[in-house]
């Protein structure tokens, strides 16, 4: 049975409040995000300036792990984050 006019409105204003869920989560994403990135720098500069390396590998595996419970985007997402956090050093 086709929605009536009342059923249609009910669903698009579902899908606006659900939007607007998306919205809000994607912003913070972003924020989440940057301050990963702005974290890791400041770990990786902080270690490099001790006369450490850039990049510590079982570390990166550990959080290649993590985001691999949501499967190959998960591990997509994690790859980009550890890029993130490499910065320009990281170029
Ligand atoms: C942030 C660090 O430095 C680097 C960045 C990592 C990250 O962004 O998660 C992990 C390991 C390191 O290669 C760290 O050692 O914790």
């Amino acid at each position: 049975m086709p929605p009536t006019a009342n059923e249609e409105k009910t669903a698009a204003e579902e899908i606006g409040e659900l939007r607007k869920e998306i919205d809000w989560l994607d912003a913070e994403i972003v924020r989440l995000v940057k301050r990963r990135a702005e974290v890791s720098q400041t770990i990786g500069a902080a270690r490099m300036a001790a006369g450490g390396p850039r990049i510590v590998v079982n570390r990166e595996m550990d959080v290649l792990a993590r985001y691999g419970e949501l499967g190959p985007e998960g591990t997509r997402i994690a790859m980009a984050l550890l890029e993130l956090g490499r910065g320009r050093l990281g170029r």
